[in-house]
C-alpha cells in the first residue's frame, strides 16, 4: 500500500542522496550490503537483547537504506539483474533479522503469547514476500497488498521504538496486529495470484509454454 503511495515523494529525499553517494565512488550493491549488514547487526546487538529504543534507531537508519540502493540505480541510469535479486534476497534477510530479533526479546522475557505473535509475524512476512516472487516468476504480475514491506517495518519498529520509551503493551499491540494484518495478507496475495492466473488463462493471446510437472 504505502510502496505505491508513498514511493514518488519519498524518492524526492532519496534521490539527491542516491546522487551524492553514487558522485562518492559508491555502488548501490554495496550500499545494498551495509544496509543489510547494519540491520542485522542492530537486530542481534540491541533488539534481540532488549535496548529496544537505541535498536529502533539503529536499524531504521539501515532499514532506511533499502531506499538508498535504488535512487543509486536510477542515478546511474539502470539497475542490474543481479541488483534485483540481491535487493530482494537482503529485504528478506533483514525482515527475518528484525522479526526473529524481538520473537527472541519475548521469549527470553518468557512472554510466550508476545513470542508466538513474533513468529506470525516473521513467517507472513516471508510468505508474503515468497508468494510475490513465485507469481512474479511464472508472469503473473500482482499488485499492492495489506501488509507490505513498508508497513511491516513502520509497525514492528514503531511498536519496539514505542515499548523502548516505556510505552505499556506497544510492542504487543504492534506484533499482534501485524500477525493479522500477516495473515489477511498470505490469503489475499494467493487469491490476487489465482485471479490473475485465471485471466492469464483466458487470455488467448498469452504465450503458453507449458511446464513441466516436477
Ligand atoms: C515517537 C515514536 C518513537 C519510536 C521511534 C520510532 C522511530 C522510527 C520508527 C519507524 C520508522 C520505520 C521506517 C521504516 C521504513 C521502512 C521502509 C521500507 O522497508 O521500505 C521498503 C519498501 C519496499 O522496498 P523494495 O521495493 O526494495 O522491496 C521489495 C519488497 O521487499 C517486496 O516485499 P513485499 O512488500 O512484497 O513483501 C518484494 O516482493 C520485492 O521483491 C522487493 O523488491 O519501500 C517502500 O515501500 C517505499 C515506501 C516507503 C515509505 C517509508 C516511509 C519512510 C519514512 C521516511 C523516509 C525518509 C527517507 C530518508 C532516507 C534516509 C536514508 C538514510
Ligand atoms: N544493489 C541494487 C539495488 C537495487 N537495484 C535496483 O533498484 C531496485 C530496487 O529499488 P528499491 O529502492 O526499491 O530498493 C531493484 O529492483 C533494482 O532495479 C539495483 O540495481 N542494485
Ligand atoms: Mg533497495
Ligand atoms: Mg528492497
Amino acid at each position: 500500500m504505502l510502496n505505491s503511495l508513498a514511493r514518488a515523494s519519498v524518492s524526492k529525499v532519496t534521490d539527491p542522496i542516491g546522487r551524492g553517494l553514487l558522485r562518492s565512488g559508491l555502488t548501490p550493491d554495496l550500499i545494498t550490503i551495509v544496509g543489510t549488514i547494519g540491520v542485522i547487526a542492530g537486530s542481534v546487538a540491541l533488539l534481540a537483547t532488549g535496548h529496544l529504543f537505541w535498536g529502533t534507531m539503529v536499524v531504521t537508519f539501515f532499514v532506511l537504506m533499502d531506499l538508498v540502493d535504488g535512487a543509486m540505480a536510477r542515478a546511474r541510469g539502470y539497475g542490474t539483474d543481479f541488483g534485483v535479486v540481491l535487493d530482494a534476497s537482503c529485504d528478506r534477510i533483514a525482515d527475518g533479522a528484525v522479526f526473529g530479533a524481538l520473537t527472541f526479546y519475548a521469549f527470553g522475557q518468557g512472554d510466550t503469547v508476545l513470542g508466538v505473535a513474533g513468529l506470525l509475524c516473521l513467517v507472513t512476512g516471508q510468505v508474503i514476500s515468497y508468494v510475490k516472487a513465485r507469481a512474479d516468476s511464472v508472469d503473473l504480475p500482482i499488485g499492492g497488498a495489506l501488509a507490505e514491506r513498508a508497513e511491516r517495518n513502520i509497525l514492528g519498529l514503531v511498536g519496539a521504538g514505542l515499548a523502548g520509551l516505556g510505552v505499556p503493551y506497544a510492542l504487543d499491540v504492534a506484533l499482534w496486529l501485524l500477525a493479522a494484518a500477516g495473515i489477511v495478507t498470505v490469503v489475499q496475495r494467493l487469491v490476487q495470484v489465482r485471479q490473475a492466473a485465471v485471466r492469464a488463462a483466458a487470455d488467448p493471446t498469452r504465450h503458453r509454454t507449458g511446464r513441466p510437472a516436477l
